[in-house]
């Protein structure tokens, strides 16, 4: 940890400066109100809310602060925004975000950027600490941001070493709700994992928030939907000691499922005639064993797919909201009341007519009848996995799948296996629409799997829309391998304990451009462990 020290300029006089050409920039003057400040402290202190002039102070759903007018002089605020547009700016996009971000600030020259940094990280710093009744370091920590339209930031709590108070200095043209890219503030539960929205700030022209960083400060920058403004800010950390962190919740992972007992004529009821073959299924396996991905286009019958897509539409379906939106936010079908034939098509995905299937066409051990294996049969062993702790046995855990490569799709080449025992699967219906997506978050346990993903209802679908499926390599930004939703194509990826996936969130694109009723599309989701 840095050492801490009370700068030297920390001014309790005035704080007017001039600049080369003459410009003066003075913060607002109710930073320098020693009745306001003291207000602020008692209030911080307490942890209630307080308002006075240009300072607001609210502790709901946790302590944050604005200063209106933050910046006295209109025409510095004016320039400071002007010489921020002429920095070159990037794309930055992942699970979280997307946005676009300026060079370093940290040791930018133009005059209002320098100036600004400075005023931020001394005259503003130390009324902070007071405040806060916190020292805090003079790092410099600083970026500028960019959200247009679709452009978003995805509910995060923004803790990292060192980082101690959030701020953001909004430069943006006048806005309105009906705008996006509102900052909204998240409560938590009894995990200190985000439930729900309870505020939501308006971007506001020269109005600076901050906020403390700590296990609760969950926020999101709500999807940008204009297409005429720009939402534009300088935002950054001030560095201190941080708060306690409790461990991070692990949430439980989901039952997995042995195959269910089925005959073969399951399948010839369901998939093309063409994925039968055993020839064609050696070509696929051939291909898959190379890539360790495939696609399987128009791969349920016709007449199936029909009648998936008709049932797909009805509204006995139940779905249901999966959260937290620190790790995913999309609807899912309860089984409990699926039509019959969504019901049909869950059971071909999990029946053990559908686990050699897959075994031919992957050349993994999902079935004791795969050539190869040497596994005996598991016949009869239904849900009996529940969660990870089910999967452990005697056996020495050695690969016995006879993909000679012994690789998922990696970027690495790890080889450990799940602790032996037999095949399982763990399945979702989803339901994308505007808004939806899912984030990489630490308690996704890492492990080799096959995916596999059955997209429907998704015909006009574009990749700018989002609802992708994204593969990177864990600790790089490096895209593996992205999966498009393709109508009635099945996608199979087997990835190993290196490689992590997310669902791109569904942007405002899929409703303004796409053809109506298109606004939200369908995929089975299946994961299958050897
Ligand atoms: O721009 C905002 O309102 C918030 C930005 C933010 O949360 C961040 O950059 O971490
Ligand atoms: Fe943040």
């Amino acid at each position: 940890m840095s050492t801490k020290r009370r700068s030297s300029d920390t001014r309790k006089g005035k704080s007017v400066k001039k600049s080369k050409d003459g410009e003066v920039a003075d913060l607002s003057s109710d930073l320098e109100d020693e009745v306001i400040r003291n207000g602020m402290k008692e209030s911080w202190r307490k942890k209630t809310s307080f308002s006075h002039g240009s300072l607001q102070l609210d502790c709901e759903p946790f302590p944050h602060g604005v200063v209106r007018n933050f910046v006295q002089n209109q025409s510095f605020v004016e320039n400071l925004r002007d010489e921020l547009l002429q920095l070159n700016f990037h794309s930055k996009s992942n699970d979280l975000y997307k946005f676009q971000q300026s060079d370093d600030l940290k040791k930018r020259k133009e005059h209002h950027i320098s100036h600004i940094r400075s005023l931020l990280f001394n005259q503003f710093r130390s009324w902070l600490s007071e405040v806060l009744g916190v020292e805090l370091e003079t790092t410099v920590d600083i970026s500028c941001a960019k959200y247009e339209h679709t452009d978003v930031l995805l509910c995060h709590d923004d803790e990292l070493e060192g980082r101690r108070v959030a701020f953001i200095l909004y430069l943006v043209p006048p806005w309105d709700l009906s705008d996006g890219g509102t900052l909204d503030l998240y409560n938590t539960d009894e995990h200190y994992e985000p439930v729900s929205i309870v505020k939501s700030l308006l971007p506001c022209w020269n109005t600076l928030l901050f906020f403390e960083v700590s296990p609760v400060s969950f926020h999101q920058v709500s999807e940008v939907l204009t297409d005429e403004k720009c939402r534009l800010s300088l935002s950054g950390w001030f560095h201190g000691p941080s708060l306690p962190r409790p461990q991070r919740y692990t949430e439980p992972s989901a039952p997995r499922h042995t195959h269910t007992l089925t005959d073969e004529s399951v399948l010839f009821e369901w998939v093309n005639e063409t994925y039968m073959d055993p020839l064609y299924q050696a070509q696929v396996q051939q291909e898959f064993e190379d890539t360790s991905e495939i696609r399987l286009p128009n791969f349920l019958q016709e007449e199936k797919y029909k009648q998936v897509i008709e049932a797909l539409r009805l509204a006995e379906i139940q779905w249901e909201r999966r959260g937290p939106p620190n790790k995913r936010c999309y609807t899912r079908a309860q089984l409990q009341n699926l039509p019959s034939c969504l019901k049909e098509c869950w059971d071909l995905f999990s029946s053990e007519a559908f686990f050699l299937l897959l075994s031919n066409l992957t050349g993994l051990s999902l079935h004791a009848l795969a050539a190869g294996d040497d596994e005996s049969d598991s016949e009869g062993q239904e849900e009996q996995n529940e969660g990870q702790e089910g999967q452990s046995s005697t056996d020495d855990g050695e690969d016995k799948r006879n993909n000679p490569d012994g690789q998922g799709l990696s970027s690495t080449s790890s080889t450990e296996k799940k602790t032996k025992g037999p095949p399982v699967c763990v399945g979702e219906l989803r339901r994308w629409s505007h808004g939806d997506y899912t984030l990489l978050h630490d308690s996704v346990k890492r492990e080799f799997a096959l995916d596999l993903l059955l997209h429907l209802g998704c015909t006009g679908w574009k990749a700018e829309f989002g609802g992708f499926t994204s593969y990177i390599a864990h600790d790089e930004d490096e895209e593996l391998l992205t999966v498009y939703p393709e109508e009635n194509s099945l996608a199979l990826v087997y990835r190993d304990k290196e490689t992590l996936k997310f669902v791109k969130h569904v942007n405002d694109n899929s409703v303004q451009e796409s053809q109506q009723p298109l606004t939200h599309f369908y995929d089975f989701s299946f994961t299958y462990y050897e």
